[in-house]
């Protein structure tokens, strides 16, 4: 049995024409990373504006530790919007400060925890700026900070890696870990697919406002069709076209990408391109978290 925090039940959103949200159903347990991928317009943000309230869901059902979400659970999460919302003139310290004063702290834990999260998010240098005097990226740093000040008990975080440079995001990779490791669900959306696949103990691709492959990334993997690297100098282009449950997904120079079907036999691919010259590169292996997404975006436009 899981300990499910957050469950995202069968939930629908129309913008007019719009369908944004169609059954999207998934569920984040305690101490889990959960990564939420999709391409633009697959329905993330829409979802985690919904599981904070600040949206309506037409249907569906958000629960927070079996029962419906109530406003009470949803200021236990710390939440990163799309809309970065930082008031320009505050300054750095203060505003983390009133922020925690908001979710309830007091004013010496709300101190303590402002300062603590300004030290640990690389912001030391500037605790006393405005806000509107820091760089995107460090408005970014405050941002995230913002979220973790009052010590959530789940973070929900869109695109929280995007402005970072690649030492904010070791550093944030590490906080989001720790925060996990202490119990806190974590759901981040994210277009940094490697990013996703190092960190998460479990993702989530979302298409056309649906759920379309939920589970750990070896799951995931485990599900892909089998990809084949072949290199083969002397090939002619097309060498690869009609052998049985092959897919040719690419070429780059002498490399061909294939894609195998089910019981498609690799070996028959070997004799095909040995018979075409030398082989200097047959290999297989699962498809990359990548290789996942670009299938499922494949399947979207094949589909439109
Ligand atoms: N306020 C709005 N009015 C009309 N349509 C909207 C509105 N907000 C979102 N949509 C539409 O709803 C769908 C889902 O958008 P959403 O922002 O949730 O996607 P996303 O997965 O977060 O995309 P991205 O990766 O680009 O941030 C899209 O078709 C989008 O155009």
């Amino acid at each position: 049995m899981h300990d499910t925090v957050l469950a995202v039940d069968r939930i629908a959103k129309r913008y007019g024409d719009v369908v944004a949200l169609d059954g999207m159903t998934f569920d984040v347990r305690a101490g889990e990373l959960f990564g939420f991928v999709g391409s633009n317009g697959a329905g993330k943000t829409t979802t985690m504006r919904i599981v904070l309230g600040v949206l309506a869901a037409d249907a569906g059902e958000v629960r927070w530790r079996g029962r419906p979400i109530t406003l009470a659970d949803r200021r236990r999460i710390g939440y990163l919007p799309e809309e970065r919302g930082l008031y320009p003139r505050m300054r750095v310290l203060d505003h983390l400060v009133y922020l925690g004063e908001l979710h309830g702290m007091g004013t010496n834990a709300a101190i303590g925890a402002a300062e603590r999260w300004i030290s640990r998010i690389g912001l030391r240098a500037h605790r006393d700026d405005r806000v509107q005097q820091l760089s995107l990226g460090n408005q970014q740093r405050v941002q995230l900070a913002a979220a973790l000040v009052h010590a959530p008990e789940a973070l929900v975080l869109d695109e929280p890696f995007s402005g970072l440079d690649p030492v904010a995001v070791d550093v944030l990779a590490a906080v989001l870990r720790e925060r996990a490791e202490a119990g806190v669900p974590v759901i981040f959306s994210s277009h940094q697919l490697d990013l996703v696949e190092r960190l998460c103990d479990r993702v989530g691709i979302v298409r056309s406002g649906r759920m379309v492959a939920c589970g750990t990334v070896d799951e995931l993997r485990a599900g892909g069709s089998a990809r084949l690297t072949v290199t083969a100098p002397q090939a002619p282009p097309g060498w690869a076209d009609g052998l049985p449950g092959v897919r040719v997904l690419g070429t780059e120079g002498p490399r061909t990408l294939l894609e195998l079907a089910d019981g498609a036999d690799d070996q028959s691919v070997l004799r095909a391109a040995l018979a075409t010259g030398p082989v200097q590169e047959f290999s297989r292996h699962r498809p990359s978290l990548t290789e996942l997404f670009r299938d499922a975006v494949t399947a979207e436009t094949r589909a439109a």
